[in-house]
Parts: structure tokens; sequence; C-alpha cells
């Protein structure tokens, strides 16, 4: 089976994306959703962005914003993913499909199909996403999605292997488990998380 794909969410700083790549992320993440501590601006990220490796995907986070402002934050920034909070259908996805782009489509429903939207891929995350609460995703009924999924919410160093064995997850998406206070990423639990993360399929 092949390695986990992780992504780390919520960098803000130039430092955060350093020690996320130097970690071995496969992603990393911008929150553009308003409201949360982890929120910053186009102009930030652009910067950030410009540092991350071609290997590396940068992607937008996004709750509830229309796809004009999706378009223009990708834009500004220059993302090379998104990742959608909202309520956004299927032709939303398809107005933000362009060359290049990688879609994500984050949900707190369970059972779903990857792709259903015209998503790249899909996130199975807690119902308040940011909020480093788990879901009970260890359920007896959880049926995995058919696809590339990621699975998020409540995610850190000590659980991330037991999530991965118990629910087959193709890769695991992190903020709040990474952070020493919320809004602040930990280089030390960024390294922690990557390094249990990768040890999951040896
Ligand atoms: O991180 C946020 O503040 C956020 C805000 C709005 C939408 C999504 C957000 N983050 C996503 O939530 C999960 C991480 O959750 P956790 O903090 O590890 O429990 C991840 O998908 C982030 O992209």
């Amino acid at each position: 089976m092949s390695d986990l794909f992780v992504k780390i969410c919520g960098l803000k700083t130039a430092r955060d994306v350093d020690v996320a790549v130097a970690a071995g992320a496969d992603a990393v993440g911008f929150v553009f959703a308003p409201g949360s501590p982890r929120t910053i601006d186009a102009a930030t990220a652009r910067a950030l962005v410009a540092a991350v490796p071609d290997g590396v995907l940068t992607v937008g986070v996004f709750r509830g914003q229309s796809v004009e402002e999706v378009r223009r934050f990708a834009e500004e920034s220059g993302v090379r993913g998104v990742q959608l909070h909202g309520e956004e259908g299927p032709e939303d996805f398809a107005a933000l499909r362009t060359e290049g782009r990688t879609l994500l489509r984050a949900t707190a429903e369970r059972v779903e199909r990857c792709g259903e939207y015209g998503e790249d891929l899909l996130l199975l995350d807690a119902p308040d996403p940011g909020s480093g609460k788990p879901w009970n995703w260890g359920a007896a009924d959880f049926t995995a999605p058919e696809g590339r999924w990621l699975l998020a919410g409540g995610l850190n160093p000590g659980n991330v292997r037991e999530a991965v064995e118990v629910t087959g997850a193709w890769g695991v998406d992190v903020s709040s488990g990474v952070e020493r206070a919320r809004g602040v990423k930990s280089p030390e639990l960024i390294r922690a998380f990557v390094e249990a993360a990768r040890g999951v399929r040896g």
C-alpha cells in the first residue's frame, strides 16, 4: 500500500511553511474563511505560497464564500488547490475547475462517493471544522468512501495512526492538533504528526 497523503493546514508564517515542507508534508493549507484564528489575506498567502516547492500542493480553505470570492482569492494568492466547506453544489465545482487546479470538497456526511460533485479529493471532517474536536470515525458502522479521501477533525500525533488504521483513509489533514495555542503552530508537533502519519504504512 502506498504512503499516506499528509496535509498540514492553517499555516500563517514562513516558519510554519518551512517546517511543514521540511517535515515532508504533501500539501499545506491557508485559511481564507473569515472568522478563524488562522485566517490570512491573499497577499500574505501569496508570499507563503511562493516559498513552497512545486511538489507540495498549496490549498486555500473556504467556508460559505461565493464562487467569485473563491476564484479571486485563489488567483491572488496563487494556491493550486481549493477546499470548500460550504453548501456548494456540482455547478460550483464545475465553475471553479481550471487546468491544474485541485478541488477538495469537505463534508461532515459519512457515506459519500469521492468525485460525486466533481471534486478531486473528498475530505471527511468534523461538523465544526478547525475546532480540533474529533468526530466518531471509530463508529462500528463507519463506511469508508470509495476513492481518494482525507480524514480530518481532531487528529494529532498521538491518534493519527489509530485513525488511519480504523478508517482506511487515503490521507490525513490536521490543523489544531499541531498547534501549541489556538492558531499558533508548533514545529515540534508538525514534525511529530508527519512522522507518525508516515509510520502508519511503514
Ligand atoms: O482551520 C480552520 O480554522 C478552518 C476554518 C474554516 C473551515 C475549515 C477550517 N479548517 C479545516 O479543518 C480541518 C482541521 O481540523 P482540526 O483543527 O485539525 O480539527 C482541516 O480540514 C482544515 O482545513
